[in-house]
């Protein structure tokens, strides 16, 4: 990361309070920054993180995103914005799909129309593999969140607000997700119940996730897409993985698909990958700035299209048991469990 791009800028976080905000607060902390605003909903939150960190560049705004005053109020002045703040459970839009819709879709577009308005320099908006040939409402929601985005590049030049976005799959051992919940199945000495044995799903650790969106920032161009490219794993082989590092011999019960799930997940279509620069570890999906007359367009990407395959867990680099042990192993919050466990 470039710290220099921070020093004296004014940051807004989106959504701040939760686990991405918490990680990259710290990690913009130790640039020159010069104020960091954490706009979230909830106050009780809010106040814990205020005790916590005693940090005077650190301000709290109450708001929602979904009310445009809120959100004008706390972007005037502001640099940067990283636009966290989303419904991103998946049963839950699943039951209230136009919560899922006010907040992911409408509240980004009051984030979208309020950093172009107040003329901010750059906005990441944080979106999801499950936003990709969506069947859920989570990523239908974060699909349009995407389009919205890009709607309004399209109408931007280069010295305008810079919007991209950033997608990722699975964050290993984030809240409500099945890490966690696999460990205090193993802690209670209850059977592991894994949904489908060979369902995949692409893991990353927060850090990378931080990573992609600070490399997003860096080198975005108007209405880009960024992907970081990652492994995945069957949730039989995460399951197995956990077993092993705890030493535990809990059975693995077979429980089916949970409302609205995937068996494996995309990061980029074939589509998608016509218009996309290989940045080593990172993907570019430039933004497709056609307008609609298309026949001028014909000849360009149409063959390329037809041989790529779209980026999927179930293609990407599949991780053996043991690699799966060693990437949990470098978490902190698993390192814990185990020290709490007696296992290491
Ligand atoms: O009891 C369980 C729960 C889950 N799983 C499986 O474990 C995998 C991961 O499940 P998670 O609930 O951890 O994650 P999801 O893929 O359902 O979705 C999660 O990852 C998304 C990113 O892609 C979003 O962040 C979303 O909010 C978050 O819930 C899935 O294959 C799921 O079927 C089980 O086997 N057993």
């Amino acid at each position: 990361m470039n710290t220099k791009d921070f020093a004296g800028k004014t940051v807004l976080i989106t959504g701040g309070t939760g686990s991405f905000g918490h990680e990259f607060l710290d990690v913009i902390r130790e640039t020159d920054v010069k104020e960091i605003r954490v706009f979230s909903r909830d106050e009780l939150k809010q106040e814990m993180m205020r005790l916590k960190l005693k940090d005077q560049r650190v301000r709290f705004y109450i708001g929602d995103i979904r009310d445009r005053d809120s959100v004008d109020q706390a972007m005037r002045g502001v640099d940067l914005a990283f636009h966290a703040a989303a419904l991103k459970q998946v049963p839950s839009c699943e039951f209230f799909p136009m919560q899922a819709l006010l907040t992911n879709v409408v509240g980004s577009h009051n984030i979208v129309e309020s950093a172009i308005n107040h003329q901010i320099e750059s906005l990441v908006c944080l979106s999801t593999d499950k936003a990709v040939l969506p069947v859920n409402a989570m990523g239908m929601t974060k699909g349009l969140m995407e389009k919205v985005a890009q709607a309004a590049a399209r109408g931007l030049g280069d010295s305008d607000t810079k919007i991209s976005s950033v997608r990722y799959g699975n964050v290993m051992y984030s809240r409500g997700s099945v890490i966690p919940l696999f460990i205090n199945q193993i802690k209670q000495g209850q059977p592991l119940t894994v949904t489908d044995p060979d369902m995949t799903r692409f893991l990353l650790s927060l850090r990378s996730a931080i990573d992609l969106v600070l490399f997003a920032f860096e080198n975005a161009r108007q209405g880009d897409i960024f992907v970081r490219k990652a492994p995945a794993s069957t949730v039989q082989d995460l399951a197995q993985a956990l077993k092993n590092l705890f030493r535990s011999d809990v059975p693995i019960e077979v429980i089916g698909t949970r409302h609205a799930e995937k068996l494996f997940e995309t990061l980029t279509t074939a589509g998608e990958l016509v218009r996309a620069e290989d940045m080593g570890d990172y993907l570019r999906v430039f933004m497709d700035d056609r307008d609609l007359n298309y026949a001028k367009y014909f000849t360009e990407g149409q063959q390329e299209e037809k041989t790529l395959e779209d980026y999927t867990s179930h293609n990407t680099r599949r991780l053996t048991v043991p690699e799966i042990e060693e990437l949990l192993l470098s978490l902190p919050d698993v390192q814990r469990e185990l020290q709490l466990a007696g296992q290491r």
